[in-house]
């Protein structure tokens, strides 16, 4: 059910939440410039010299990315059975995931939605439309599924410059807090199609939002995916509010008028996995970014990471990296997607 059908006047509040997009951004090529990871678009995003963030912030970045990007690279990698497949990014910001995929693995049958607020789209439009390497990401490899001519012609920018399509990744702009009345129809005429395995992603996002408006995302995608038995949702959020950490992390983001909403209804490992398990999905995992570190960065991993940048303070790293965390959750009828979906892990 949605919320409301007449559109949200933006606020300061909401300002506030989308300059969270250039902190997301700002970290990313932190890590990417001092060599936690490669990632030839993301300076694409950014402007003149961003702050370069401390080792135990890079190392965290590290973490959240890699974590992202393995579900994702499994969820392309094990699919080809399937004609298409879709990615849905919600709340994408500069996120440059799409691009790193297409040019590692060429996404050959999967369609990559992303929507933000029309004040962050229009920016990232523009940037994709001026800027040769990812204009040519876009249109690198024919899609084998999504046939379409790929010449510049195939990208097109569209709704007065706040949305772009191409043959297989379109960005749409919108509020999420009207998800049913806003986002749902532009994805479907996007061609969006709810009977094909697709994967939800909201990284750092669902946070800023109340509950009532994360829970009709959530009621959306259950009611409107669950014939066709196959999909999935991935997240990374903050976690943990009511200790020390935790207040602190709550106030520095309220000293820039932002706030925490999701933590209200959504406080713990077992509530982010009750998401879920509570609208009859089959299964959901929940993992702090503190046993991601521990369980899946290797050793080799590892000490190549110390190398990149030595940690000195392992103990604020841990008590950090038990603030944030991943749920990956499905629902999986369709037994050929549930043999799939069963053998993803990070
Ligand atoms: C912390 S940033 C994360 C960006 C990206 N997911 C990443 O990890 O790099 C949060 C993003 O969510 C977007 N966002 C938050 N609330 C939204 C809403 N109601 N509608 C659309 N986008 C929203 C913001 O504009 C911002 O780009």
């Amino acid at each position: 059910m949605d919320i409301s059908h007449s559109p949200t006047p933006s606020t300061n509040e909401d300002e506030a939440v989308r300059s969270t997009n250039n902190d997301a951004a700002f970290s990313r090529h932190s890590a990417v410039a001092a060599g936690y990871l490669q990632d030839q678009f993301i300076k694409h995003f950014v402007r003149n010299s961003p702050p370069k963030r401390p080792p135990l912030i890079n190392r965290g970045t590290y973490c959240r990315l890699t974590g992202v990007k393995s579900i994702l690279k499994q969820f392309i990698e094990k699919t080809p059975q399937f004609k298409e497949t879709q990615i849905v990014s919600l709340g994408a910001g500069y996120d440059t995931t799409y691009f790193v995929l297409k040019s590692e693995f060429g996404l050959s049958a999967t369609r990559y939605f992303e929507i933000d607020f029309p004040e962050i789209t229009s920016t990232k439009a523009m940037t994709i439309s001026r800027k040769r390497p990812l204009k040519s990401a876009l249109l690198q490899t024919p899609n084998r599924t999504l046939a379409a001519p790929s010449t510049a012609d195939s990208i097109k920018i569209n709704n007065s410059g706040l949305d772009l399509s191409s043959p297989d990744y379109y960005l749409i702009s919108g509020d999420l807090r009207h998800f049913e009345s806003q986002i749902a129809p532009k994805l479907l005429e996007n061609g969006f199609k709810t009977s094909v395995p697709t994967l939800f992603l909201s990284e750092c996002v669902l946070i800023y939002l109340d509950s009532e408006h994360s829970n009709a995302i959530l009621d959306w995608v259950t009611a409107n995916m669950k014939p066709s038995g196959c999909f999935a949702f991935l997240t990374y959020e903050q976690i943990n509010p009511s200790d020390s950490f935790g207040q602190m992390m709550i106030q520095n983001l309220r000293n820039r008028g932002i706030e925490l909403k999701g933590l209200v209804g959504c406080p713990t490992l077992e509530s982010q996995k009750q998401r879920y398990v509570s609208r009859g999905w089959d299964h959901a995992e929940v993992l702090d970014l503190d046993q991601y570190h521990q369980k899946y960065v290797s050793h080799e991993e590892k000490a190549r990471l110390t190398k990149v940048e030595m940690l000195d303070e392992w103990e604020e790293f841990t008590l950090l990296a038990q603030h944030y965390c991943f749920t990956f959750a499905y629902s999986a009828q369709n037994p050929e997607f549930r043999e799939i979906i069963s053998d993803i892990h990070f």
